[in-house]
């Protein structure tokens, strides 16, 4: 091994974050990733590693093990290690909102591992409500209006209240796991409701009205419209028994006319966004079985393990937290690539939008203090292979650098011929091209050598060079299935955590939301009062939005 690789750099001894990155990102700079690889033959087993279910080659990045060291020892200084214990004890580390955030402890549960303390005995309550809601429903016993069994389930609820749940049950279909037909209705643009409305038989259709706080306006609204409907397609006044809430506001839902027995209550400290583990989880449980909710959860604990038990240095949660943050702030890369190659994941880049986005969107410190360095990025994507065909040549060739996840899973439920080989041979071909990349000069001779004249290849070498050195994660998973997906969450989640953690934010709540919230409200009355004289206050150009939607509804 060249002593050039293991060498590592004087260790930080000082906690600007921004400076001591940008020296020692200087540093591997100088070192393409391809040469990385011949400089260290171990190079990919001494990167990669064993995550649950889940493996996990991080080798293809601009790494040696002084950097991880290094990464690792800031992170050890920023108190990464007390902050992970701090969150498995309850401490309320959403301070701004004065909750805890123990979701290991939504994943402990599944496993063997028995707790008598208050909060595991409201969770323990919580899953059993759970269990029976479900059971009731599958074993007949809880019954339509007209007392037919279900067929149909339809989500109501937004943000964290749908991307988990709709998540998750796109992951488990057509495995033959549940024999309920799951819907999600989350914007409130009428045409969801509509459109869904149109397929669903209104004898056999079960509502989930899923909304932590049971006020979000869309959620409502949504309700409110699969009510009327229901109403009057069976002509009834009294549709309850089609509907069931999850909400941290129980006496909300039961003011909205959801029967008590149908509320499960989930408690407060659960955010939205990490609610998929709770019960959130409902319409996963109805749709695709309690026992495969249960092997979510048995999948992040695997994952929860692995972090409280791995040093720092092979905590691969921790690594890939760090590597978000090096190249967030040393390298000043703006966004993620999130490229499932599996289309049973292909939600999982906007699920993974709102965990991060909602979480890492912040500018001050969890105690209000201005940050000096970038915090979250932008994290965008979409299945594998219909990217390639489309952004991949911004990856390839544009002027950003843009680390990218790749995820796939060895083998498909669906196999066709060799469709599923040549799935794969597209993701590992894709994270090689963009670390190797091709040179101009190669590309001439090879253009000359077919006849070209030079001029002509030197000129067209230029447009097809490409640049490599693309930094990929790869996460490799032997079959979808729930266990792989909820170790796959949790360590999105603990990734999450690591980079904010270092950064010192508070990713847990989101009062960036609120403002905007609180405009529409008030645009509402605005769009629907032509009497409203509000106008004069506002900007032209919103003035001008506002008068066009009401000259509209006029035509
Ligand atoms: O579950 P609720 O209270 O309806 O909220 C839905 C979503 O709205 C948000 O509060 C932000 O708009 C999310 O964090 C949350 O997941």
């Amino acid at each position: 091994m060249s002593p050039t690789v293991n060498q590592a750099p004087a260790l930080l001894c000082d906690l600007d974050l921004q400076a001591t990155l940008h020296s020692l990102a200087k540093k591997a700079a100088c070192t393409p990733l391809k040469s990385r690889f011949s400089l260290e033959p171990n190079r990919a087993t001494r990167f990669s590693g064993e995550l649950g279910p889940l493996f996990v080659d991080y080798a293809k990045h601009h790494i040696d093990t002084g950097i991880i060291t290094n990464l690792c020892e800031l992170a050890r200084q920023r108190g990464l290690a007390q902050q992970f214990n701090a969150l498995r004890a309850g401490a309320k580390l959403n301070n701004t909102e004065g909750r805890s955030a123990n979701y290991p402890s939504l994943r402990r549960w599944a496993s063997d591992e028995a707790s008598t303390s208050p909060q595991d005995q409201t969770i323990a309550a919580m899953f059993a409500t759970m269990e029976n809601l479900t059971a009731e429903i599958h074993n007949g016993a809880h019954r339509s209006s007209t007392g037919k069994v279900f067929t149909d389930v339809v989500n109501i609820g937004i943000g964290g209240s749908d991307f988990g749940p709709r998540l998750v049950c796109d992951a488990l279909a057509n495995q033959g796991l549940g024999t309920l037909r799951p819907h999600f209705a989350a914007n409130i643009d009428p045409s969801v409701m509509t459109e869904i409305l149109a397929t669903v038989p209104a004898e056999t259709t079960l509502f989930v009205v899923a909304s932590k706080s049971f006020g979000t306006q869309e959620t409502r609204c949504n309700a409110q419209a699969a009510r009327a409907w229901l109403q009057a397609s069976l002509g009834l006044e009294d549709v309850s028994d089609h509907f069931m809430a999850v909400s941290s506001k129980p006496e909300a839902a039961m003011a909205f006319g959801v029967r008590e027995q149908y509320i499960l209550a989930v408690p407060e400290w659960i955010g939205g966004r990490f609610s998929v583990w709770s019960g959130f989880g409902l319409t996963v449980a109805l749709c695709a079985g309690m026992n495969s909710f249960r092997a979510l959860l048995k999948g992040g604990y695997a994952v929860d393990q692995h972090v409280e038990k791995q040093p720092l240095e092979s905590n691969i949660p921790v690594i890939l937290g760090m590597l978000d943050l090096w190249y967030r702030n040393a390298w000043g890369m703006t966004s993620q690539a999130v490229l499932p190659y599996e289309h049973h994941l292909k939600l999982l880049p906007i699920y993974l939008q709102q965990l991060f986005m909602e979480s890492a969107g912040k500018s001050v410190k969890a105690d209000g203090s201005p940050l000096n360095n970038a915090t979250g990025g932008v994290i965008w994507g979409t299945e594998g292979t219909n990217g390639q065909h489309s952004f991949h040549q911004l990856l390839h060739q544009g002027s950003d650098a843009i680390p990218c996840d790749f995820i796939a899973s060895l083998s498909s439920h669906n196999p066709i011929g060799e469709q599923h080989q040549a799935l794969l041979a597209n993701c590992f071909g894709q994270s090689l091209t963009l670390m190797q990349g091709q040179s101009a000069a190669d590309i001439e001779q090879d253009l000359i050598a077919n006849g070209m004249d030079a001029n002509a290849a030197a000129q067209l070498a230029q447009h097809k060079a490409m640049p490599g050195n693309r930094p990929s994660t790869t996460i490799l998973m032997d079959k979808l299935d729930a266990e792989s997906l909820g170790a796959l969450i949790a360590l999105y989640e603990y990734r999450l955590f690591a980079s904010s953690f270092v950064w010192g934010i508070n990713p847990f709540d989101q009062w960036g939301v609120e403002l905007g919230k609180q405009i529409s409200q008030t645009l509402m009355g605005t769009l629907g009062n032509p009497n409203d004289n509000s106008l004069s206050e506002l900007d032209s150009s919103t003035t001008q939005l506002v008068t066009r939607y009401r000259q509209a509804q006029n035509k």
